[in-house]
């Protein structure tokens, strides 16, 4: 058992496109998404303590507050179970993103947890027996354990990795609605909507047109239910795609964040200060692909 605080960084996820293939038996949906992840995002500090316990701060935090269920918990309940842990931890989370975002904060944050506890708690020879842990945890957990770009199918537990040579300059807009993703992907089971074909996306993507051209090609198709559920999503990205320089905008994951691609690092500043004018209540964070 380390002796020292360990943290880690959970990275916001963001769902570059989002396809649906099919429908489990069980009402899980089978996805293929490439997925990247943003150079900042919640932090996770873990103290040796004799018990479990959990401090939420930062400016999301009270979003989380009164929930007893918060997956930074369950993550550290699973890893005491499986390997029958008698000692606890002091976890700190500074929640920078927003909840229910389609970001994947909560997700980022099992991940992150699992993996600063395995540290703390000297698991690290026990890594093989706990890869079905992630998915226990969330369809986004797996890909939230790899931090990094992946092509994500199955259900999100099927992970392919894809080279992007180019850097990527986002800019990031939610409009402070929360969106519940089961309430998604109901919308879009009662609707009937044809499941789509999964096409290829090559193992590197060489430059932003060959990206452009894939995602124009693939969608996010969630977007469609998530805009009729909360309409602001469509303003977002109407604004996002008038701005200078937008290479590509849609939706991440069942929403309601947005994201937009630029350039240049400049570019997506630039379109920052152009959304942040007369938008005071969205949150809007420019972010590079690590
Ligand atoms: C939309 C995505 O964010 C794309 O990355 C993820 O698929 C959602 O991942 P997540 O939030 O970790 O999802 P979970 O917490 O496992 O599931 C929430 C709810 O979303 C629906 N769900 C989720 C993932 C999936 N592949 N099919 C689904 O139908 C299920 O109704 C489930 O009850
Ligand atoms: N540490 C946490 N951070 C955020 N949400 C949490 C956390 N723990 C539990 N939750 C709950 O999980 C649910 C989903 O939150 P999250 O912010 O991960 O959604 P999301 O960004 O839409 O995720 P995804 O993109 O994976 O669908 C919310 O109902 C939230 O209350």
């Amino acid at each position: 058992m380390a002796n020292k605080s360990v943290s880690r960084i959970a990275r916001a996820k963001i769902n570059l496109d989002l396809v649906i293939t099919g429908q489990r038996a069980d009402g899980y949906h089978l996805l293929d998404s490439l997925v990247v992840f943003a150079d900042f995002g919640d932090q996770i500090t873990v103290s040796p303590a004799e018990k479990l316990s959990l401090t939420i701060s930062g400016p999301f935090g009270r979003g989380l507050l009164r929930q007893s269920d918060n997956l930074v918990l369950r993550s550290a309940q699973l890893l005491r179970d499986r390997f029958d842990i008698r000692v606890g931890a002091q976890i700190e989370l500074i929640k920078n993103l927003p909840i229910s975002s389609g970001i994947g904060g909560g997700s980022a944050d099992a991940a992150a947890a699992l993996k600063a506890l395995t540290e703390l708690w000297g698991l690290c020879d026990k890594i093989p027996e706990m890869s079905d842990l992630p998915l226990l945890l969330g369809a986004d957990v797996p890909v939230c354990m790899a931090s990094e770009t992946r092509r994500m199918s199955g259900i999100g537990e099927v992970l392919t990795p894809v080279s992007l040579k180019k850097n990527l300059y986002m800019l990031l807009v939610n409009p402070g609605v929360s969106v519940s993703t089961a309430a998604i992907f109901q919308a879009r089971a009662k609707r009937q909507a044809p499941f789509s074909k999964p096409l290829n996306i090559p193992p590197e993507i060489d430059d932003l047109a060959q990206l452009r051209h894939l995602l124009v090609a693939r969608g996010n198709d969630l977007q469609r239910e998530a805009c009729l559920v909360e309409p602001v999503i469509s303003e977002v990205l109407n604004h996002l795609y008038a701005t200078e320089g937008c290479i590509y905008s849609a939706m991440s994951g069942s929403g309601a964040t947005c994201f937009a691609i630029y350039e240049t690092c400049e570019a997506a500043r630039t379109a920052e200060g152009e959304i942040s004018q007369g938008t005071q209540s969205w949150w809007v964070q420019v972010m590079q692909v690590i």
